[in-house]
């Protein structure tokens, strides 16, 4: 038993035994309290008890988040698949890799993921450097030609609106915008879409713009991987559209866009009016489809078709037949009695005039060719009556051929403007890329012929694939004497062989029987019960009165109502039509039923026994199925000789809505897809291989010193070399006789060291270039600078020169100032010294001549005082005397 832990992640299986019940995804919340409680992906929790843990196992690490290569899933199974997808899905990732096959889920949703960015970065990168896209494939298919020189294919297939038309436009987009510049023939390759999505689209309950035939376009690239021109195969459209629609579906869009878009007065011209009024347009009760717009789509298609070199006249013819088409929609028959036969009439009314106008015929044949039969009875023919249910029929099967051939000559017309044969010789130099948009396996509650061509077609398909990735690795491995592990896988050859190849298959026994001239639904049954009833892929009815037969295809049992199965394999149109379109004076409708009306005049019929038990005559065209066998016989041949891409694209829910994803849908899906196998096949083999001489000239860059391919004498030895040590001793790479064989992973590896190995020796050149021009540059700049220093410096010393001189004669100026002044001032202090004592000798000389002149002077002067000093005293003590003589 698992011990899990909160947060592990689990797979939740309930066994319910539903067919598409795989086990879904959970992550554990609780599982302590002895019960374990998880929450699954869709959001639901369950509490799981230790009894029931068996439900529970754990999942791979690689299943947790996702990857972007599903061959790395741990849980290779439908449910790690599943989940894988889911949680993308939810991230809004919406494209996953197996190996080179893109897993595309429709979101349902412009996503902004294909911008001209996108395109930018998607370009020249090799599967696995980028997250996986469609751009990618695109990429590797345009630069896989270039490289290998080899046409490629891409094979996108899936449910209706699973998004097979929207790959296949965006792979077209991106082709355009990486091969060169938008050239005429690119922009009629890119206009050749509006053209057949309005004469082959309608909206089904599944898909608003259902693609109502399968397509092959094979566009041609020339020398310089320019658009040159394409080519499309248009397979099994379904006529029957134009006369019945299921409930809330359409006719072809083209019938409403011409209501809608056309003027007034060529719509009177037609005796046109609007949609409702017609019953081929109202049997799905719905006339309008959400989110287009026929008037608008009208212009695009005339505008188109004017790109598409549709003349005028031709454009006018075509929507003279649709007309025409539309009125005998709306014719009516009524019953009468003929000599105690059921026979009918038109009521009359101008529906009958309007469409026999519009078919330049006469009114009264087209009475007489809707109404009554030729028969041919003991070589004589003869008229018979036909009841109003076998009116009716024939009305439609004219309609319906009118519209099949109308088609085919549209898509010629386009391939007439897009495609210019190459002599044999230059298609040596042209390569292509071939874009099949094709139904994928169908099986519905009641399947008829139609889907036993289209499974037919996806048995080819998967065996194309099986042998692409299986079959012939495998024999190429025993021829290379490669050791490797056998895996069980699912091969069809027996269920193909038993629908077509071996003698008495079942489409030759219906092709017989067709033709056989009382060949009915229930003697085909019988022919094939008897013949394949011991087979282990044929499933024989349980009782006798049963009207299916089932076969084992590769995708499951499928069970076919045999009831209608000749009418539609004949697909052919009573010889009384034929003529009446030989007798039209509409140029346009006998151009387009050209090759009946020359094997009517050639007078090659066939007869077969009408209901009336006459013989009928017919023409005797090749069958449905035959023509579908002979073109699917010849879209094998083209696809066999490319190099293949497959896109599987799966659609999520049934009710076109976002961010919805229907578990049981998706896992019907991938069943039905081959996923599973696709998956195992590739993940045991080695899916790269290179010759010897390929590898080492594609490799030799990652060993130092390896000469080119043509200079090796070992090369095998070389080649293990380069290998071992870019890969390592034990991976799981093998040598054989001629060729190394590799997994994704190591081609991828290679590719990356490859790559840093070249960016590195172009980083060298770029180096060694760079360096030799900078080092002449720089001796250049060197020489130059060296010439400017110099001058600089010459300039530079000569004014130093200048200065110093000036500064030396200013030095000496001043050193002889100085020393001048030195002298002046010794000889001045001397004279000053010999001044003083000069002046000193002059001035004591003087003073002692003063002195003694002062003291005589004093002498002098003294007795001067003292002789007025006697006087005054005298005179006064004579006043004095007087005085007191006076007073007294
Ligand atoms: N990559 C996409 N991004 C956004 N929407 C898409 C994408 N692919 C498909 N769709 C939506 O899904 C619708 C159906 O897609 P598409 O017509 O390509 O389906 P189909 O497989 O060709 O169906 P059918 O077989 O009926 O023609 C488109 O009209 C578009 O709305």
């Amino acid at each position: 038993m698992v011990i899990l832990q909160q947060g592990d992640y689990v797979w939740l299986d309930f066994k319910t035994g539903k067919p598409f019940d795989v086990p879904v995804g959970a992550v554990v919340k609780l599982c302590d309290s002895g019960l374990i409680q998880v929450l699954d992906d869709e959001g639901q929790e369950h509490w799981i008890s230790p009894q029931n843990a068996t439900n529970i196992k754990p999942m791979h690490p690689t299943s947790i988040h996702g990857v972007e290569d599903m061959i790395r899933l741990g849980d290779l199974n439908e449910a790690g698949i599943l989940r894988n997808l889911f949680i993308r899905y939810n991230e809004r990732v919406i494209y996953t890799y197996t190996g080179s096959i893109l897993v595309s889920v429709n979101p349902y949703q412009l996503l902004p993921i294909y911008t001209a960015d996108h395109i930018r970065l998607y370009t020249n990168k090799k599967i696995g450097k980028m997250p996986p896209h469609i751009f990618s494939i695109a990429d590797n298919c345009y630069f896989n030609m270039q490289r290998n020189n080899k046409d490629q294919c891409c094979i996108i297939s899936g449910e209706s609106g699973a998004g097979k038309t929207e790959s296949t436009k965006l792979i077209l987009q991106f082709l355009a915008s990486i091969s060169g510049q938008h050239s005429w023939i690119e922009q009629q390759v890119l206009e050749a879409t509006p053209i057949l999505e309005a004469f082959g689209n309608a909206k089904t309950i599944r898909n608003d713009n259902s693609s109502r035939f399968g397509k092959y376009i094979d566009i041609h690239f020339n020398k310089k991987g320019a658009i040159e021109g394409a080519k499309i195969e248009q397979y099994l459209l379904e006529k029957s559209r134009v006369c019945r629609q299921a409930p809330d579906e359409r006719n072809y869009h083209v019938f409403y866009c011409m209501l809608q878009g056309m003027n007034p007065e060529q719509k009177s011209k037609l005796g046109l009016g609007q949609a409702s009024d017609y019953t081929y347009l109202t049997m799905g009760n719905c006339t309008v489809c959400e989110g287009r717009d026929d008037m608008n789509d009208y212009s695009s298609i005339q505008s188109a078709m004017k790109v598409l070199m549709f003349t005028d006249t031709e454009n006018w013819e075509i929507s003279k037949l649709l007309a025409a088409i539309l009125h005998m929609g709306n014719m009516r028959f009524e019953a009468r009695m003929i000599k105690n036969l059921d026979a009918c009439e038109i009521v009359r009314s101008s529906n009958l005039a309007k469409a026999a106008a519009l078919l330049e015929v006469d009114p009264q044949d087209v009475m007489t060719c809707l109404t009554t039969r030729t028969l041919i009875t003991r070589g004589e023919s003869v008229c018979t009556p036909l009841s109003v249910d076998q009116g009716f029929d024939v009305r439609d099967a004219f309609v319906k051929g009118i519209y099949g051939r109308l088609f085919v000559w549209i898509v010629d017309k386009i391939n007439a403007a897009t495609y210019r044969a190459l002599p044999t010789k230059d298609r040596v130099i042209y390569r292509s890329i071939g874009l099949l948009d094709i139904f994928g396996f169908e099986n519905f509650t009641i399947n008829s012929f139609e889907q036993l061509c289209i499974n037919f077609a996806n048995e080819n398909l998967q065996q194309f694939f099986v042998q692409h990735v299986f079959k012939l690795e495998q024999e190429e491995y025993n021829l290379e004497h490669i050791n490797w592990l056998h895996i069980e896988f699912t091969d069809n050859q027996d269920a193909l062989d038993m629908i077509a190849n071996k003698p008495m298959n079942i489409i030759s026994l219906i092709d017989e029987e067709s033709r056989f001239p009382k060949g009915t639904d229930a003697t085909m049954l019988h022919k094939l019960n008897s013949q394949h009833k011991l087979n282990t892929n044929y499933v024989s009815p349980k009782h006798s009165h049963e009207t299916q037969f089932g076969i084992q295809h590769f995708a499951g049992v499928v069970y076919y109502e045999t009831k209608g199965f000749l009418e539609k394999n004949r697909d052919s149109l009573h010889s009384d039509i034929i003529q009446l379109v030989h007798s039209s004076k509409n140029k346009f409708i006998k151009q387009i039923f050209q090759a009946d009306v020359a094997m009517f005049l050639c007078g090659y019929v066939q007869t077969t026994m009408s209901p009336q038990q006459g013989m009928e005559t017919r023409k005797r065209s090749p069958t449905l199925s035959s023509q579908f066998k002979r073109s699917l016989e010849m879209l094998m041949r083209t696809l066999s000789t490319c190099q293949p891409f497959f896109v599987r694209c799966i659609k999520p829910n049934e009710f076109k809505m976002p961010m919805s994803f229907d578990r049981g849908l998706c896992v019907r899906q991938l069943r039905y897809s081959g996923m599973m196998e696709t998956i195992r096949i590739r993940r045991a083999g080695y899916p790269i291989r290179y010759t010897f001489a390929e590898f080492v000239d594609r490799y030799r860059v990652l060993m130092l010193m390896t000469k080119p391919a043509s200079l090796q004498e070992d090369l095998r030895g070389t080649c293990q070399r380069i290998a071992t040590a870019v890969l390592g001793h034990n991976d799981d790479w093998q040598i054989g006789k001629t060729k190394i064989f590799l997994k994704d992973h190591h081609d991828m590896q290679l590719e990356i060291e490859r790559d840093k190995a070249i960016t590195n020796k172009v980083i060298f050149i770029q180096k060694s270039v760079r360096g030799k021009k900078q080092r002449a540059n720089f001796l250049k700049v060197r020489r130059s600078v060296i010439l400017i220093q110099k001058m600089w410096r010459g300039y530079i010393c000569r004014k130093n020169y200048r200065v110093m001189c000036a500064g030396f004669l200013r030095l000496q100026a001043l050193w002889r100032a100085r020393k001048h002044y030195l002298l002046y001032r010794e000889v001045r202090k001397q004279i000053i010294l010999l001044q003083g004592q000069c002046r000193g000798f002059l001035v004591r000389q003087t003073f002692w001549r003063r002195l003694n002149a002062i003291r005589i002077i004093q002498a002098y002067a003294r007795g001067m005082i003292a002789e007025t000093v006697q006087e005054t005293q005298s005179r006064e003590g004579a006043q004095a005397g007087s005085r007191e003589a006076a007073s007294g």
